[in-house]
């Protein structure tokens, strides 16, 4: 297996904010290389012997703690998995505490989700690991927004001139973000939509156009990504009922026919079925909703890798 040279001159990967083109091609290219070993068509490789990867999860998670896991495995680094509510947090320790004591026993890698927003860079700035921020708060979720980027090159060649539809709860959504961030980055063309009290007073510096209908934002458009309610952040009544939600904002057949022809469907996951995507949707052609999590065991490896040998400089993969 040969992997390209990384162009990754960064000690963490915070968010999508700090990476410029280059920076995103090269771990999109390094996904592509990784794509047979974390699909298992190819043996795990040994790239990662005697890293160690520490997964601290504030919130839950199914995807993402579980495709790094993989990851951190299909490469053969050590990896421990915390869940913190089976952890000495429920006692009390401090997000600082428990890096520190974690810190003592050398991770490579820190693989973090916090529901405070900016988390990941307070923790960054204080520890010899690397840290991967794996969803903080409202704010980003980088590693997400490649696995989406990288199921879209692979069904549509390309991610440039693409007309990309994110809609539903867009403002508490650190996946919309984090796309919309990188979209734009590559020269895709952004729409949000949702009810005016699910869309983020800035928006348009996202360099997003904004929709409070579902129908314009789906006129066209070549990927479609649905996004969750996420009522954990909901601090108040941003929605009138969940049948009404639905009935204006859910995803069915005869919206998706708005879209291009070949449009694909995406969702990050966890979905709520028949709240913002019809099940028939969800699990029809279009879908490409199991397609991302597959992408998300090669773009994580993908991530590991560049992280857990920049310190040996530039990285090349072992076979
Ligand atoms: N799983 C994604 C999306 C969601 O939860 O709705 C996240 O953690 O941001
Ligand atoms: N997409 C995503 O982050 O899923 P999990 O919350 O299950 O990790």
């Amino acid at each position: 297996m040969t992997t390209p040279r990384a162009r990754y001159p960064h000690r963490h990967l915070l968010g999508i904010e700090a990476l410029d083109r280059t920076e995103i091609l090269s771990i999109l290219d390094a996904a592509e290389s990784f794509f047979d070993v974390s699909r298992r068509s190819v043996r795990k490789v040994p790239t990662l012997r005697g890293k160690t990867v520490i997964n601290l999860f504030y919130e839950p998670s199914t995807r993402t703690r579980t495709s790094f896991e993989l990851a951190g495995k299909r490469l053969s680094a050590d990896v421990i998995n915390i869940s913190v509510s089976t952890s000495s947090a429920v006692k009390g320790e401090t997000l600082l505490d428990t890096v520190k004591n974690l810190e003592a026993m050398c991770p490579d890698v820190l693989v973090l989700r916090h529901q405070a927003s900016g988390a990941p860079h307070y923790v960054a700035s204080r520890t010899k690991a690397a840290v991967v921020n794996a969803g903080d708060g409202t704010h980003e979720h980088p590693t997400q927004a490649l696995l989406d980027a990288f199921t879209i090159r692979r069904r549509k060649g390309r991610l440039e001139g693409l007309v990309v539809a994110i809609c539903g709860d867009v403002l508490h959504s650190r996946v919309a973000r984090s796309n919309a961030l990188l979209l734009r980055k590559m020269g895709a063309t952004v729409r949000f939509a949702g009810p005016r009290t699910l869309l983020p007073p800035a928006a348009e510096s996202l360099g997003a156009e904004v929709h409070d209908r579902l129908e314009p934002a789906l006129e066209g458009a070549d990927v479609v990504m649905m996004l969750r309610v996420q009522r954990e952040r909901l601090a108040g009544t941003f929605l009138p009922s969940t049948r009404e939600y639905s009935r204006k904002f859910g995803l069915n057949e005869a919206r998706l026919a708005l879209a291009a022809p070949d449009a694909i469907v995406m969702h990050p996951g966890p979905m709520n079925r028949g709240v913002e995507i019809d099940p028939l949707v969800a699990d029809g052609s279009r879908s490409v909703i199991l397609d991302q999590v597959e992408a998300g065991v090669a773009v994580r490896m993908a991530v590991l890798w560049m992280l857990a040998t920049e310190a040996e400089g530039e990285p090349t993969a072992g076979a």
